[in-house]
Order: structure tokens, then C-alpha cells, then sequence
């Protein structure tokens, strides 16, 4: 299981512009990297995690991949495996779909920052929070803990 050491990039980094011939560049067992609704991402250590293996991700590598993800011909990709992409972002090439902050409003909660005052502000229902605690979640480093640090 691949645990990426240090925390999370900043969004500043993460919202970075790629160009198409860096993107194409990094399609390689070294460097790979795949575009995603716009956004770019470092997949080349989730390449040999990847439950469909490793060569698939690899051929796509330096690719914008936003059909292949949806093509039921090939697998049609859970919400989880696109959430997991969320840690692995270097950057954007399209202006649209590239609103990190929108993204994470959407989640239920994010793992990469301490947990309780996100579950103090949130209001879940029942349901609702039933339903996401029993969706499979895979974060490629240590989940952030319950409590903040002490300054
Ligand atoms: C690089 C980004 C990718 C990520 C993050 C990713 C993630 C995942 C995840 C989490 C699964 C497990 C099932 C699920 O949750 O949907 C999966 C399965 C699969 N993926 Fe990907 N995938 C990626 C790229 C690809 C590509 C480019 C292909 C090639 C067409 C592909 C083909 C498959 C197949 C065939 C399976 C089914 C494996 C099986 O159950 O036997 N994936 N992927």
C-alpha cells in the first residue's frame, strides 16, 4: 500500500498550469501523469496500486483520460476511484472544472485536515451520514487526526 509521506500539496500548487506537451511528456513508469476534467495528476506511484493494474494506468499515461474513467467498455470508475485523484493533483490545464475549493465542499469530510471541527460545523442527517460512512475511501497518505494540534 503506497502511503505518500508529507502532507497534502497546498492549492496553490495543485492549481498550477500544465501545458499539453508537459502533460505529454510524463507518460512514463518514472513519471505519469494523466489529465482529469481539466486537472492534472501525478498517478505514477498509484500506478501500481491501481486494482486494474499497473500497465493500464501506464498506457495512458501523458493522456486526458475523462472519457476512458466513464467508458462502461472498458470499467466504468466508482466515485471513490475519481475522489482518490483529489491528493494526486499537480496542476490544471482547462479553466473549467478546476474549482478545488468547490470540489471539497461537496465532500463529506476532508481527510487531510483535522477532523473535528469539520464534524462540529457540518449538519448531516442521519441518512446522510449513514450512507458516507459506509462508502469505501482510500486516501493515499495517513488520514488527518480527530483533534488539531496543540500550538
Ligand atoms: C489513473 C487514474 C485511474 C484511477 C484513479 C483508477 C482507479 C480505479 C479503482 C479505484 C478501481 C476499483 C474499482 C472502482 O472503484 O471503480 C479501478 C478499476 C479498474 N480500472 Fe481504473 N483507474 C484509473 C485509470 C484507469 C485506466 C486508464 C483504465 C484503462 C482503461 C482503467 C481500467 C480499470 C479496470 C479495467 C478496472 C477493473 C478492475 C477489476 O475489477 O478487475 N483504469 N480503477
Amino acid at each position: 500500500m503506497y502511503i505518500k509521506p508529507g502532507l497534502s500539496q497546498s492549492l496553490a500548487m495543485r492549481d498550477r498550469l500544465v501545458t499539453l506537451s508537459e502533460l505529454e511528456c510524463n507518460r512514463s513508469k518514472a513519471s505519469c501523469w494523466i489529465a482529469y476534467r481539466g486537472r492534472v495528476y501525478d498517478v505514477t506511484r498509484f500506478a501500481q496500486d491501481h486494482p486494474g493494474g499497473e500497465q493500464l494506468v501506464l498506457e495512458y499515461g501523458g493522456k486526458d483520460i475523462t472519457e476512458v474513467l466513464h467508458d462502461p467498455t472498458q470499467h466504468r470508475h466508482s466515485q471513490e476511484a475519481i475522489e482518490l485523484l483529489d491528493e494526486l493533483a499537480v496542476g490544471r490545464i482547462h479553466e473549467k472544472y478546476t474549482d478545488l475549493e468547490a470540489d471539497r465542499k461537496e465532500k463529506f469530510l476532508d481527510l487531510s485536515k483535522p477532523l473535528f471541527d469539520q464534524m462540529l460545523v457540518n449538519t448531516f442527517t442521519k441518512d446522510f451520514y449513514l450512507e458516507q460512512v459506509h462508502r469505501p475511501r482510500y486516501t493515499p497518505q495517513l488520514p488527518a487526526t480527530l483533534l488539531q494540534p496543540i500550538p
